[in-house]
C-alpha cells in the first residue's frame, strides 16, 4: 500500500515521515499520473490559494475528483481543508468541492496567529497534539459529516466516509496517530475491493 502527499506547495515532507512512522509506504504526487500509485492521497497544509490555483494548472481537480469516485481516502489537512470543503466563505469558488462542509479561512488567526494544544479525537483513544497554524475551522457540516473533535466548541475534525479533514497540522509533531487513523481508513478500503 502507497500513500501519495500532493506536492504542489506546502507541508509535504513532514507528511511523508508521519505515513512512515505510521507503518506504510509514502511518495510524493506531482504529476496527475502518479495517482494511479498510490491508494490514498495526503493533500498538504500551506496556502489554499496557491494549491487550488497549481492543482487546476496541471489537471489535479478533475484527477482527484475521479480518484475520490473510487472511494480512495483522501486526508485534507489545514489548507488541505480548504481545498476539499464545498464552501468556503467569502469565496465564491470552491476549488475540489468534494466535501460537504462550509470552511472560515485563518479563522482563529484573528485571536492567536499559531499555537498548539491536545485534542481528543473520536475514535483515537488519547489526546492528539494538534498545531494550528493560521487555521481555518469548519463552520457548517452536512448530514453525511461525522464530527471527530471540537476546540473550543469550534469543528477541527471531519470525516464524511472516505474523506477527512482536519483544522491543524498533525504532522509537525511526533504523533502520528492520526496519520496511523489515514491508513487503517485505506487499508479498510483496499479489504472492500479486493
Ligand atoms: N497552515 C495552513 O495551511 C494555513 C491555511 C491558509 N491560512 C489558507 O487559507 O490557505
Amino acid at each position: 500500500m502507497k500513500v501519495g502527499v500532493l506536492a504542489l506547495q506546502g507541508a509535504v515532507t513532514e507528511h511523508i515521515r508521519s505515513i512512515e512512522l505510521a507503518g506504510a509506504e509514502a511518495v510524493t504526487v506531482k504529476k496527475i499520473e502518479e495517482l494511479a500509485d498510490v491508494q490514498g492521497l495526503i493533500i498538504p497544509g500551506g496556502e489554499s490559494t496557491t494549491i487550488g490555483k497549481l492543482m487546476r494548472k496541471y489537471g489535479f481537480i478533475e484527477a482527484i475528483r475521479n480518484f475520490s469516485e473510487n472511494g480512495n481516502p483522501i486526508f485534507g489537512t489545514c489548507a488541505g481543508l480548504i481545498v476539499l470543503a464545498e464552501r468556503i466563505e467569502g469565496q465564491d469558488e470552491a476549488h475540489l468541492a468534494l466535501m460537504d462542509i462550509t470552511v472560515a479561512r485563518n479563522a482563529f488567526g484573528r485571536q492567536r496567529e499559531s499555537f498548539e494544544t491536545d485534542l481528543g479525537v473520536k475514535g483515537i483513544d488519547e489526546p492528539v497534539r494538534a498545531v494550528f497554524i493560521r487555521a481555518p475551522l469548519i463552520t457548517n457540516v452536512g448530514n453525511e459529516v461525522e464530527v471527530l473533535s471540537t476546540y473550543q466548541d469550534e469543528i477541527v475534525t471531519a470525516r464524511q466516509g472516505h474523506l477527512l479533514v482536519s483544522s491543524y497540522h498533525p504532522e509537525l509533531t511526533d504523533d502520528y496517530r492520526l496519520h496511523q487513523y489515514f491508513v487503517d481508513m485505506i487499508r479498510a478500503h483496499n479489504a472492500s475491493i479486493s
